[in-house]
């Protein structure tokens, strides 16, 4: 794919602030992610965490400084940006009249996967969605919901994955699953960046944090996260 000048890093924030119309949330912050690098980011409810996600997304303009995809400034709408990041924002929304499985299958095709027949299978065992696999997501659980849309974000290809609070509503089993799975994601050099209030998945899954705090960020090690996540 068309990449700029610097690729060293595969996302990098530099000296960016962070907020809403006149209103400032956070910054400066600074963020440098090599490929297979796993970055939580933490910090009290409000510090800015999801309007952070939101920047990067584009959703939101920068109020200073800048952020970049493989060299080039970040484009939600830029082909290459959709294809290569993939992500999973607080509830989502879902098509009613479609299927649990349809829904992965729409995904999955719609990212060209050969072998998506088996693919919505192995992401149907690996969430325990099987036996709801033929309704609508109305129908189910919000714990449920959301293992649907943790399998949407994970059934494709991506090189940057984008989660906001996985942890969210999943039963202690599926979050261990996950949270090996996120560990694993990152050995096949997919770079993780994921808001989180819990220390298991910074230590498990996660090697540094970015810690949104009095208005700043700060880079943590992982374990210094989950410590703080724990004060
Ligand atoms: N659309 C908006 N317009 C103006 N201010 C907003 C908007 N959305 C959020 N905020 C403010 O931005 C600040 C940060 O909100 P944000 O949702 O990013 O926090 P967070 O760290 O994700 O919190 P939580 O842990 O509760 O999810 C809050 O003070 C919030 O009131």
């Amino acid at each position: 794919m068309q990449t700029g000048q610097s690729t060293e890093y595969q996302l990098e924030a530099k000296d960016l602030t962070i907020g809403y119309a006149q209103r400032t949330i956070c910054g400066p912050l600074n963020l440098h992610l090599s490929a297979g690098q796993g970055v939580g980011i933490i910090g009290a409810n409000g510090s800015g965490k999801s309007t952070l996600i939101r920047t990067i997304l584009g959703h939101l303009p920068p109020m200073h400084g800048e952020i970049q995809f493989l060299g080039l400034p970040v484009d939600e709408d830029s082909k290459a940006f959709r294809r290569e990041v993939a992500v999973q924002i607080a509830d989502g929304t879902f098509f009613e009249e479609l299927s649990v499985a349809e829904h992965l299958e729409l995904v999955a095709r719609g990212h060209g996967l050969l072998s998506w027949q088996q693919k919505v299978e192995e992401e149907l065992e690996f969430f325990d969605l099987q036996a709801v696999a033929g309704l609508p997501p109305g129908e189910l659980s919000s714990g449920q919901r959301r293992k649907v849309l943790l399998a949407a974000t994970l059934i494709r290809p991506a090189q940057l994955v984008l989660l906001d609070e996985p942890e969210q509503r999943l039963d202690l089993r599926i979050r261990q699953k996950l949270y090996a799975r996120l560990a694993a994601l990152r050995q096949s050099a997919t770079t993780l960046l994921v808001v989180t209030h819990d220390p298991q998945l910074l230590r498990q899954s996660l090697d540094h944090a970015l810690l949104l705090d009095e208005d700043q960020g700060r880079i943590l090690s992982a374990e210094a996260g989950a410590q703080w996540l724990e004060r």
